[in-house]
């Protein structure tokens, strides 16, 4: 597998989002048709599975929204911030209501929403988040995000015929097939792109293994809730 980046600085040949991902296969691949996703577009997730994944999920969405955080504090621009913030916005909001109403039908009790025992691809995704908000540069953000929301329009998108009764299921689907959602996505591949141009080849081949990592550990997330 090619792992370096083509060009020294300046303008990236091509998408850098789109390069990045093709070196990203099998793994983004099987995240987008994940056996997980497709019983949940036929709302077939055994609510125990489903259960178990959302008190997992939250523990990796506390550290997301650390890391828009991160991206907040070193973006370059002013726009940028504000549309980082809308996307905070989103994770604080109808997100963070439907965690709430999920976990009341699902009866799941206080200690597992606020420090359930945590899965071994949950603790190793919460490290790369970690790691990424404290040390990695705004691209390293960018890149790490992109991984988590891009891969979830994908697999999101197609959308069944007809959304499950079970509201749990169906508005996880929903949640990321939006047209708010997707404009996001499109937001930060393209401020990833336009970021990359500044890159040098080192910090291009750093996003590339960030990629990789993160898309990694997504496919371990859907594995473990589903083998
Ligand atoms: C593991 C994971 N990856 C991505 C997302 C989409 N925000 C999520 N909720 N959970």
């Amino acid at each position: 597998m090619e792992s370096t980046a083509p060009g020294n600085g300046g303008e990236f040949p091509g998408e850098f989002t789109e390069w990045m991902r093709e070196r990203s296969e099998p793994d983004f691949g099987a995240v987008v048709a994940h056996p997980f996703t497709e019983a949940l577009f036929e709302g077939k997730v055994p609510r125990e599975r489903m259960r178990g994944y959302l008190v997992q999920d939250y523990q990796f969405v506390d550290l997301l929204l650390a890391l828009l955080g991160a991206g907040l504090a070193r973006a370059d621009r002013h726009t940028s911030r504000l549309r980082i913030a809308g996307s905070v916005a989103v994770v604080t909001g109808i997100e963070n209501d439907y965690f709430r109403r999920s976990f009341d039908e699902l009866e799941v009790p206080r200690h597992e929403r606020e420090a359930p025992e945590l899965d071994e691809a949950t603790v190793a995704f919460r490290e790369l988040l970690r790691d990424t908000t404290e040390r990695g540069s705004y691209a390293d953000v960018l890149t790490v995000l992109t991984v988590a929301e891009w891969s979830y329009l994908e697999w999101a998108s197609p959308g069944p015929e007809r959304l499950p009764e079970d509201f749990v299921q169906a508005e996880w689907i929903t949640l990321h097939n939006g047209a708010e959602f997707a404009d996001w996505v499109n937001w930060l591949r393209s401020e990833l792109d336009r970021v990359a141009g500044e890159l040098d080849e080192r910090e291009r081949a750093r996003c590339l293994r960030l990629f990789q990592l993160a898309t990694r550990y997504e496919r371990d997330f859907f594995d473990a809730h589903w083998q």
